[in-house]
C-alpha cells in the first residue's frame, strides 16, 4: 500500500484548491483524476460555454447595429467553426494544469478511484492509504426516469456538437437552459424550455427573472412552466417531447432534447460504504467544516457538496478551506453570504446576497430600490434591450443585501461592510455603467 498524507479524488477546481495549503505545509499529496485535469469548468462548463456566449454577444450587437446608424448585412454563423474555436481555446488547459501540479509537487494519478477502507482507495490496481481523503468528484446531470430518456443529451453534448440543430428542447428552466438557450436562439434555432415548477431560475428574485423571461420570449424562446415531461419518442430521426401542462397534453418536435434538470453529486461509483462515509442518496452528511460526519478523516468540497451552490469559484473556495482544515485541524468554515453569481444570458443576470423574499422571510427591515433603467442615458447609449436593477438595503445598518449587474462592486462593498451611502457618495468616471450606481438607491 502506497502512503500519502492526503489523497484527493477529483482534479477539478475543488480538488486543485485542496492542494494549495496542503502542499504549502509540505504534506505529501496525490490527486486522482479519471478524465481531464481542471474538471468541468474549463473543459465542459464555464469556459467553453462562455466562448459560445461571446459569439452570441457578437450576434446581439449586429442585431442592433442599426440603432447605432450602422448598416450590416444578415450575419451567417458557421457553427462548426465556432465549436472548433471553442475547442481550440480550451485545448491546452489540462496540460497547463498538469504542469502546475508538477511545480506544486502533487502526484497526479490518472484513473477512476473508489474507497476500499476508511483511509484507503484503489485506483487502476494501485492501493493508496492516506491520513485524509478528500471527495472532490464534482457533479453529473440528474437522471430523468422517463420513457425515451436514452434520446436525451446534456450540456457536454451541446458543447461538442458540430451540427447546429433546427430545434432544441431544454428540460428544466435553470441556468444551463437559459445560457445555452440564448446562444441557440441567436443562432436561429427554435428553442423551447420546459420547467416543472411554477418558477424559473429558482434562487434569483422573481421580478428579475420576469425581465429575463420577457427578453427570452422576445427572442422567440418558447417557455412553459408547470410543464411535466411525460416521454420522448423518435420518428425518422426527429424527436417528439410530450408534456402535460394544466391538464392538457402537448408535443414539441426537436432535433435535440437537453437534460438541464439540475446536477447531483457524482459519488455513485466511489463505494462510500467501504469508506464509512454516510450519505442519503449521494448527499454526504457533513459538518460545518466540510468533514464527513461518519468518517472525520474524509472531507468533501465543490459540486460533490449537496447543499452549497454548484459554482466554480465556490468549488475552489471550498477546496482551499478543506486544505486549510487538513493542515490546521477543523477550524475553517465557508461563508457564502458575499459570493456573487451570474447567469450568462444576454443580457446577463447577476446577484449577490439575499433575495428580497429571503430578506423578508428573515424579518429584516429592508428598503427595496427597483429601477427599470432602459430609459437611462447609459442603457440608451448602448441601445440595451433590457436594463434593470434591484438593490436591497437593510435600513438600520444601511447595508446592501443584493445588487444586479454591476455585481462585483456590490459584492466588494458587502464583504468589507461599506454601507449603501458609501457607494452613493463615490465619485465615478462618467459616462459609465458604474456611475449609475449613485442613482440606483
Ligand atoms: C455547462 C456548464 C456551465 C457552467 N458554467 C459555469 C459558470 O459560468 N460559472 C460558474 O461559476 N460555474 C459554472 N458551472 C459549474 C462549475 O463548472 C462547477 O461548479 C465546477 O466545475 C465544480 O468543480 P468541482 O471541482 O467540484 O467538480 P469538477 O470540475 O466536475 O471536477 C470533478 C472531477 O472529478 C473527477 N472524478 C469523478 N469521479 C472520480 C473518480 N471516481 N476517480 C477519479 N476522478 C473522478 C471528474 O473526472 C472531474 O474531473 C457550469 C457547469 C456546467 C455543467
Ligand atoms: N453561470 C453559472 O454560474 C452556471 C452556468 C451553468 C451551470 N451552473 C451550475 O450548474 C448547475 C446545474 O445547472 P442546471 O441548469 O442543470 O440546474 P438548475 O438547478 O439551475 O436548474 C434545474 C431546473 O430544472 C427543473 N427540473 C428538475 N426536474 C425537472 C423535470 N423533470 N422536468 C422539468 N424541469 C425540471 C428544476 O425545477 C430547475 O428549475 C447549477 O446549479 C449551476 O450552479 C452555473
Amino acid at each position: 500500500m502506497e502512503k500519502y498524507d492526503v489523497v484527493i479524488l477529483g482534479g477539478g477546481n475543488a480538488g486543485m484548491g485542496v492542494t494549495v495549503a496542503t502542499r504549502a505545509a509540505g504534506l505529501s499529496v496525490a490527486l486522482v483524476e479519471a478524465r481531464d485535469l481542471g474538471g468541468t469548468c474549463p473543459n465542459r462548463g464555464c469556459t467553453p460555454k462562455k466562448v459560445l456566449v461571446a459569439a452570441a454577444h457578437a450576434l446581439h450587437e449586429l442585431e442592433r447595429a442599426d440603432r447605432h446608424a450602422i448598416k450590416v448585412g444578415t450575419p451567417r454563423l458557421d457553427w462548426r467553426a465556432l465549436i472548433e474555436r471553442e475547442k481550440e481555446i480550451i485545448r491546452d488547459i489540462p496540460s497547463r494544469l498538469s504542469g502546475l501540479m508538477v511545480r506544486r509537487g502533487v502526484d497526479v494519478i490518472h484513473g477512476e478511484a473508489a474507497f476500499i477502507g476508511s483511509n484507503a482507495i484503489r485506483v487502476d490496481g494501485r492501493e493508496l492509504e492516506a491520513r485524509n481523503i478528500v471527495i472532490a468528484a464534482g457533479s453529473k446531470p440528474r437522471s430523468l426516469p422517463i420513457p425515451g430518456a436514452e434520446y436525451l443529451t446534456t450540456s457536454d453534448g451541446v458543447l461538442s456538437d458540430p451540427e447546429l440543430p433546427r430545434a432544441v428542447v431544454f428540460i428544466g428552466g435553470g441556468v444551463i437552459a437559459f445560457e445555452l438557450g440564448h446562444v441557440y436562439a441567436r443562432a436561429g434555432v427554435d428553442v423551447t424550455i420546459l420547467e416543472a415548477l411554477p418558477q424559473l431560475l429558482a434562487g434569483f428574485d422573481e421580478d428579475a427573472v420576469a425581465q429575463l423571461r420577457g427578453e427570452s420570449e422576445r427572442l422567440g424562446i418558447g417557455i412553459h412552466t408547470k410543464a411535466w415531461v411525460k416521454r420522448i419518442d423518435e420518428t425518422d430521426g426527429r424527436l417528439q417531447v410530450s408534456f402535460a401542462k394544466d391538464g392538457v397534453e402537448s408535443v414539441v418536435d426537436a432535433d435535440r432534447v437537453v437534460n438541464c434538470a439540475g446536477r447531483v453529486a457524482n459519488v455513485e461509483g466511489l463505494d462510500l460504504g467501504a469508506g464509512v462515509v454516510v450519505h442519503r442518496e449521494g448527499r454526504i452528511e457533513i459538518d460545518d467544516h466540510l468533514r464527513s460526519r461518519s468518517n472525520p478523516d474524509v472531507y468533501v468540497c465543490g459540486d460533490a457538496v449537496w447543499n452549497s451552490p454548484q459554482l466554480s469559484p465556490i468549488a475552489t473556495y471550498e477546496g482551499e478551506i478543506v486544505g486549510r482544515n487538513i493542515v490546521d485541524g477543523p477550524k475553517h468554515r465557508p461563508d457564502y453570504s458575499h459570493i456573487p453569481a451570474s447567469l450568462y444570458s444576454i443580457p446577463a443576470m447577476a446577484s449577490v446576497g439575499l433575495t428580497e423574499a429571503k430578506a423578508r422571510e428573515r424579518d429584516l427591515h429592508v428598503k427595496v430600490h427597483v429601477n427599470d433603467m432602459q430609459g437611462w442615458l447609459s442603457a440608451r447609449t448602448y441601445a440595451e434591450a433590457v436594463a434593470w436593477s434591484k438593490v436591497i438595503v437593510e435600513e438600520p445598518t444601511d447595508r446592501i443585501h443584493a445588487g444586479e449587474e454591476l455585481i462585483h462592486i456590490f459584492a466588494l462593498a458587502m464583504k468589507h461592510g461599506i454601507p449603501a451611502r458609501g457607494l452613493s457618495e463615490m465619485v465615478y468616471a462618467f459616462p459609465t455603467f458604474s456611475a449609475d450606481i449613485r442613482n440606483m438607491m
